[in-house]
This record gives structure tokens, C-alpha cells and sequence, in this order.
């Protein structure tokens, strides 16, 4: 394993796809742009659609031309990045296109870095169709996008076929909330600061909120959406792992397996919402047209393509515990929704007041601290401490306010990247610990799959909410009737 960035060939199967032309060819672009991919890695192109190399360029040139800033684009840059593409047309479902990826690697030295950005359906063909084509050798890595099947049983499947020609080791599954940058901060934050590494248990902490929020809707993507809904798209996935990088236990070492083993024992020890938890722990709704930034938007069943009858969530909450000595009694409250008024993901962890307490007794509910962590879109950590409110007429009264360290305004010369920037640059450094291991994608599912099942016994529809608010009302009404409620200071 390296520090440096190795040349590679990567090879991109669904190189047309909405992901690649959105994110991923921006991500190369930055960091090409920015030094760090090595003057002899090249990126092959594939997918099924008749292309010429050039017409391939060109259209990916259009999607940087849309996603790159004006100020970060030089024809320089642009021409050094689009030299580095070439394109094969392939259906991946067949062996005999394999053989355009032997012909462009012509016996090259550079270790193959194959990334699967199509449905993971294709991931098991793929894979066997490159061995049986001899593409791999033992340095291949393979990259693949989540979400890992549809349940347990199908991403024990996927899993098995990747793992038939890959071994674990040079797999690396994708979920970009932990190539985000205050996600890599957490483990900063938790473990270099005493300060919070010695407070971080049930003994400091009342209670942790983790919240996910997005304005878009479906953006054309109903096929998919509709069969996985938001517990699979964003649950089994982003938030469980951001749970497990506040939750888990101090790593060793922060090698792959030593952060990976930690954020395991987090996953088994998630309590379960059954029984009559599913009346009172989690909501499930989904939206009904209404205005998102002043925008008059559809309900989920007026989409395009919709079907009327889908009672598919866009919105979940939930309270689940991790039952264990560090979090025994410390309810965390995750809630995730498309539609919603404003994007927002943060976690915010909220520290118990003090135990004996000498100010203004009305000011008493007051009394404690919370941290604030904020994803996007502006990344950053605030604490919310309390001072003595400042005045010659306010005697001994307290005042909340933040310590802030807001990433842009603390470090103004420093691009915050992308979190694929991120993840591509790990993969061929080779080091995994931003990746998911197979037992967390399967742990993350039997917790994913008790809920639904759940569901589907008890028939549970999702509530309706409008487009633009912050999810049905129980959702407001699961955290109040503990005492506490959604931290709002956006
Ligand atoms: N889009 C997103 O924002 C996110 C996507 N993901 C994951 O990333 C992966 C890719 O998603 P996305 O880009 O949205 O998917 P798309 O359907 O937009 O792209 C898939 C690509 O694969 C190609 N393809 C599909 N089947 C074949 C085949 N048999 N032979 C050759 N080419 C084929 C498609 O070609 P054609 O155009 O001809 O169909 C297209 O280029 C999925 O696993 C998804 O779950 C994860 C997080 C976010
Ligand atoms: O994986 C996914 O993530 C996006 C949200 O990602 P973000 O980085 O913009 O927060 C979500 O819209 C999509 O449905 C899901 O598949």
C-alpha cells in the first residue's frame, strides 16, 4: 500500500450515465487539474451507445463545461484531461466486448482500476465477463456504487459474484458521504481532541440527531427511486455509516480493518425497530406537491413516469439506540427526505446539562452545550457554548452562541473537494478505509430489512407531507414526546 497516487487505466463501465457525467469525470478533472493523478493514467470510457472517441470527449467537455467552474477551467487543463479519455462501445452483458479493454491496455504495466457506475444488477456479469476475458490481474481493483442489492439475501448475491473474481481486499465500495470532507473530520474531531474524545458516551451525552434533508425530488430517476424508496436510496447506506463514524468505538489505528471492525460492532449493536416500536420509533412518509425556494413543485405520484398507486417513502425518521456500554439510554434520532425546504445534512450532538446548576432558573433549559456538524452545504463545526450575556443591566444572565470553525471562512485558500475527488484519489493510492466492507453493507441490511418487513406485516402507508416541509408532523411529534426537538438553528 501507497501514499502516492499511482498511474492507473481505469476503465469506466456506464460511462454515459448520469453519475460519471455528474460527478465522476469532475472529480478526475479536479484532480488532474490540481497534480494528483499521474501524467500516465488514462480513463477508458465504456458503454453501449455508438461513440467515436472524439464524440465522446466532446460530450464529456460539455459536462465540464456544466459542472466545472469558469474559474477552474483552462483550455490547458481541459485538453490535458480530455487526452487522457478514450471510449469502447461494449454491452456489458456479453463476453465479446471484453476484448476492447485487452486491446487498450496492450500489455500496459499500470494496475487496472475498473469502476462499475451501472446498477448493480450488472455487477456479477461484469466481473466474470472481465475474468473470462483475462482483463485482471492480481493489482486489479474494483470500485462499486451502492446500494448493494435491494435486502440482505440480494446483496449476499452481488456481493458473491464480485467476490468470485475480487478478493475483499481490492474491492472498494463507494458511499461518497464518507469521501465528504467534515466526515473525515469526524475522526479528526473525536479521536485528536480530547476535549471531545473523553466525553463522547452516555454519561456526556443526552441524545444524537442526524439529519439528511434534500430539495430535489426524483430527478427523473422514478425507476429506480420507487423500488428502493428512501430506507434503501439514503438509510442503509449514508446515515447508517454516519452513525457508525459518531457512534463507534476509538480505532486502534486508523488502518482499513481497524475502523471498518469499530463500525461493524456499531451496526450489530443498532436496536432493531419492531413490534410496537413501529408505531412510536419511525415515520414514514412521502411528499405531495407544494413549493420548495418559492418553486411550486409536483407530489411524488404526479412525477414523470409515476405510478399512481406507489407507496414508496421519500421521507423517513426514526429512534433507534446503540445498545452497548459507550450508548447505553442515548436515543439517536435520524430523519432523511427528499423535497424538503432546504438541502441540510448535520449531525448535531447534544451534550447533558449540568448536574448542579446555580444560574437563572428560567434560563435553565439552556444549560447545556451541542455540537453542531455541518456536511453541506456549508461544511463546518460549531459549538454552541454558553457565556454571560455582556451589559451592565443583564447581571449574571447566560447567552448561547457558537464557537465556530466554519472550513471556508477558516481556511479560505483551501478548495473544499468533492467527496468523489476524494474517493477516486483512495483508490488509486490504494488504501480502503473510506470504503465499505462487506459485513457493514450486510449488517446495514438486516437492520433495513427488520424495519420493512416490519412494515410490510403491519401495512404501513406513508403519511403524506407537503413538498417543502420538514415531513409529516408525527415525525416532529416522535422527538417532542421525549422531551426534545429538532435542532433548528439552519
Ligand atoms: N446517479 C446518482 O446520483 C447516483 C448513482 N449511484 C449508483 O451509481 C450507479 C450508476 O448510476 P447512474 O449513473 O445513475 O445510472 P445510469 O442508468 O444513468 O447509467 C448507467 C450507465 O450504464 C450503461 N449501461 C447499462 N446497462 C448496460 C449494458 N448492458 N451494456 C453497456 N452499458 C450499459 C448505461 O448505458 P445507456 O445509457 O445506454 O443505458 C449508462 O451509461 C448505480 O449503481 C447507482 O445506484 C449512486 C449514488 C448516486
Ligand atoms: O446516493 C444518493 O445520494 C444523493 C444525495 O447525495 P448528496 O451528496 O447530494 O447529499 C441522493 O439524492 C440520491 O437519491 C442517492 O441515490
Amino acid at each position: 500500500m501507497t501514499e502516492e497516487t499511482q498511474a492507473v487505466d481505469l476503465a469506466l463501465f456506464g460511462a454515459l450515465g448520469d453519475l460519471a457525467l455528474r460527478k465522476l469525470y469532475v472529480a478526475l478533472y479536479h484532480l488532474d487539474r490540481e497534480g494528483l493523478l499521474a501524467d500516465e493514467t488514462r480513463i477508458l470510457g465504456l458503454a453501449r451507445q455508438d461513440y467515436e472517441p472524439d464524440a465522446f470527449r466532446a460530450r464529456v467537455r460539455d459536462a465540464l463545461e456544466h459542472r466545472v467552474d469558469a474559474s477552474e477551467r483552462t483550455e490547458e487543463s481541459m485538453v490535458r484531461f480530455l487526452e487522457r479519455l478514450d471510449y469502447a462501445q461494449v454491452d456489458f452483458t456479453t463476453l465479446e466486448g471484453y476484448s476492447r479493454i485487452t486491446d487498450w491496455r496492450d500489455g500496459r504495466e499500470v494496475p487496472m482500476v475498473i469502476y462499475l457506475s451501472v446498477p448493480a444488477s450488472l455487477y456479477g456479469d461484469i466481473c466474470k465477463h472481465l475474468s473470462g476475458a483475462n482483463c485482471l490481474d492480481e493489482r486489479s481493483r474494483v470500485v462499486v456504487e451502492k446500494p448493494i442489492g435491494y435486502d440482505l439475501d440480494t446483496s449476499i448475491e452481488i456481493n458473491d459474484a464480485i467476490g468470485a473474481v475480487f478478493d475483499e481486499s481490492s474491492i472498494y465500495r463507494i458511499d461518497h458521504y464518507l469521501g465528504k470532507e467534515t466526515v473525515q473530520n469526524l475522526l479528526a474531531l473525536r479521536f485528536a481532541n480530547p476535549l471531545f474524545g473523553d466525553q463522547w458516551n452516555q454519561s456526556k451525552i443526552s441524545h444524537v440527531e442526524i439529519t439528511v434533508a434534500e430539495t430535489v425530488g426524483i430527478e427523473g430517476r422514478w425507476g429506480y427511486f420507487d423500488q428502493a424508496g428512501q430506507l434503501r436510496d439514503m438509510v442503509q447506506n449514508h446515515l447508517m455509516q454516519l452513525l457508525c463514524m459518531i457512534a463507534m468505538d476509538p480505532p486502534s489505528n486508523l488502518d482499513s480493518d481497524s475502523i471498518r471492525d469499530e463500525k461493524v460492532k456499531v451496526l450489530k449493536a443498532l436496536r432493531p425497530i419492531e413490534g410496537d416500536m413501529l408505531d412510536t420509533d419511525v415515520v414514514r412518509g412521502q411528499y405531495v406537491s407544494g413549493s420548495v425556494n418559492g418553486k411550486q413543485v409536483p407530489g411524488y405520484l404526479e412525477e414523470e413516469d409515476a405510478n399512481t398507486e406507489s407507496r414508496t417513502e421519500t421521507f423517513v425518521a426514526f429512534k433507534t439506540e446503540v445498545s452497548n456500554w459507550r450508548w447505553a439510554g442515548v436515543p439517536f434520532y435520524l430523519r432523511t427526505g427528499k423535497r424538503m425546504p432546504q438541502k441540510l445534512s448535520q449531525i448535531v450532538i447534544h451534550f447533558r446539562p449540568q448536574s448542579h446548576y446555580i444560574f437563572d432558573p428560567d434560563q435553565r433549559s439552556l444549560a447545556s452545550n451541542k455540537l453542531v456538524i455541518k456536511l453541506q452545504p456549508e461544511e463546518g463545526i460549531s459549538l454552541q457554548v454558553l457565556t454571560k450575556d455582556s451589559g451592565l443591566d443583564k447581571g449574571m444572565r447566560l447567552r448561547q452562541g457558537p464557537l465556530n470553525l466554519d472550513f471556508h471562512t477558516a481556511f479560505p485558500q483551501a478548495r473544499i473537494p468533492d467527496a468523489y475527488e476524494r474517493l477516486l484519489l483512495e483508490v488509486m493510492k490504494g488504501q480502503q478505509y473510506l470504503f465499505v466492507r462487506r459485513d457493514e453493507v450486510e449488517y446495514a441490511w438486516r437492520w433495513v430489512d427488520t424495519l420493512i418487513e416490519g412494515w410490510e406485516k403491519r401495512g404501513v402507508a406513508p403519511k403524506r407531507y407537503p413538498a417543502g416541509s420538514w415531513g409529516p408532523v408525527s415525525s416532529i411529534a416522535m422527538i417532542t414526546k421525549d422531551g426534545y426537538s429538532w435542532y433548528e438553528d439552519y
